[in-house]
């Protein structure tokens, strides 16, 4: 076992068994073992150095108490399910990955706007998107929009204190002048901006009756109560929902209610997960003061089987079906949509739930719309800025595809 000649001994590594690639990213830290989530309990961390999570486990005294434990990584950019100021108090680094899906997720709503745009015959072009929360995620979709048209609101009260920025609106405004309303905030229960049921019955009632609501943050950013309520009275126009209070056991009742139903998978793309596993490395490297590990960049490279080569839709469909075309050889979010509602029909709530659970776990790999590429020739000249900048599709010229 080849190990960094930095450390004395190897550390002993328990891991998500959903955390790609961890076995090649943290070979030189020691042995890796790796486990389902529901196997992650105190005797299987015990007597190990370092623990790398995913959300589904929850890391707190219960987990680590009595252990050895003294890095813990979570390979996600949510960080609601770790008790930071417990590790804290208990000299425990703690590490996470936020950024790394944030490109998946912007991906999963551009997906899901043309998606509802198609169904519902109308074009994103001139629609006012309110986007609530403009970290890593938020700020990329807010930068992307622009470039199919779409003319973007941005809100961020504590994102407006920490830097004093001057171009965001309130939540308010969003509510009431936005047609379509996208979620990327972190979920806190204390604080004075707290986000647990921001999205309640009164803020519902607010948004315009034909506004789109779309959730990718966490599911108890929303009240659901209050919007299966909202939507019996035939309010927002659009609802998306990856995300689910209660989850794994989300309402059936209102997955059947929402346009849109996904299993907590907008991040999952290949990248997005790849990213997240380096990034832990690079956190247990610095953490241990041992030189950066050599590049592992060649995990993310294209791999035979990868689909990334678009065939062009047909010039003379309007816009947005061309871009909603274009989107689903690169990401169909249709299919998760209608996997999901299959699996969520009949059976108890703990079966359920272990499929919603085995439909994260069984993912397909998705390969990031940075990797794709079709011939400039082929793309109409109004769309190539949405294309490129939007999507972040690469235009490539006819010789470069002959050799
Ligand atoms: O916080 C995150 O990174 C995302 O919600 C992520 O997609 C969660 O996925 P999980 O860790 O449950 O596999």
């Amino acid at each position: 076992m080849w190990l960094h000649p930095g450390l004395q001994r190897p550390l002993r590594i328990v891991a998500d068994e959903n955390i790609p690639l961890a076995r090649e990213a943290f070979r030189g830290f020691g042995v890796v073992r790796s486990f389902p989530a529901d196997q992650i309990t105190p005797a299987t961390v015990r007597n190990c150095d370092v623990l790398l999570v995913r959300s589904v486990t929850r890391v707190d005294a219960t987990l680590l108490d009595g252990s050895r434990v003294q890095f813990v990584g979570s390979a996600t950019s949510g960080v609601d399910h770790v008790d930071l100021a417990y590790l804290q108090a208990r000299g425990i680094a703690f590490a996470y990955a936020p950024g790394a899906n944030a490109d998946a997720v912007v991906e999963y709503v551009l997906a899901a706007l043309l998606e509802l745009a198609v169904r519902q015959h109308i074009s994103l072009r001139g629609r006012v998107v309110g986007i609530v929360g403009c970290g890593h995620i938020g700020g990329r979709l807010a930068r992307r929009l622009p470039a199919l048209g779409v003319e973007v609101l941005c809100c961020d009260p504590p994102l407006a204190e920490q830097t004093g920025r001057t171009d965001f609106v309130s939540l308010a405004t969003i509510l009431e002048e936005a047609d379509i309303v996208s979620l990327h905030v972190p979920l806190t229960r204390t604080g004075p901006h707290a986000t647990y049921h921001l999205i309640d019955a009164k803020a519902l009632a607010r948004m315009r009756p034909s506004a789109w609501l779309l959730n990718t943050s966490r599911g108890a950013v929303v009240d659901s109560r209050a919007l299966l309520a909202a939507r019996h009275r035939g309010y927002p126009g659009g609802v998306v929902l990856d995300v689910w209070e209660d989850e794994p056991t989300p309402d059936p009742e209102l997955v059947a209610r929402v346009d849109i139903a996904t299993p907590h998978i907008a991040g999952h793309s290949y990248d997005g997960k790849v990213r997240a596993t380096l990034m832990l490395a690079s956190a247990l490297a610095q953490h241990l003061e041992l030189p950066l590990q050599s590049d592992d960049s060649e995990l993310l490279q294209p791999q035979p089987g990868d689909r990334l080569d678009l065939i062009p839709p047909d010039s003379r469909l309007p816009e947005t079906l061309w871009l909603a075309e274009l989107v689903r050889q690169m990401y169909d979010i249709a299919a998760d949509d209608a996997r999901f509602r299959i699996v969520m029909q009949g059976g108890t709530p703990a079966q359920r739930a272990e499929r919603f659970l085995e439909l994260r776990r069984t993912y397909p790999r998705r390969r990031s719309f940075s990797l794709h590429r079709m011939e400039r020739a082929f793309v109409p000249a109004a769309l190539q800025e949405a294309v490129t900048v939007g999507l972040g599709v690469q235009l490539i010229e006819a010789e470069t595809v002959a050799q």
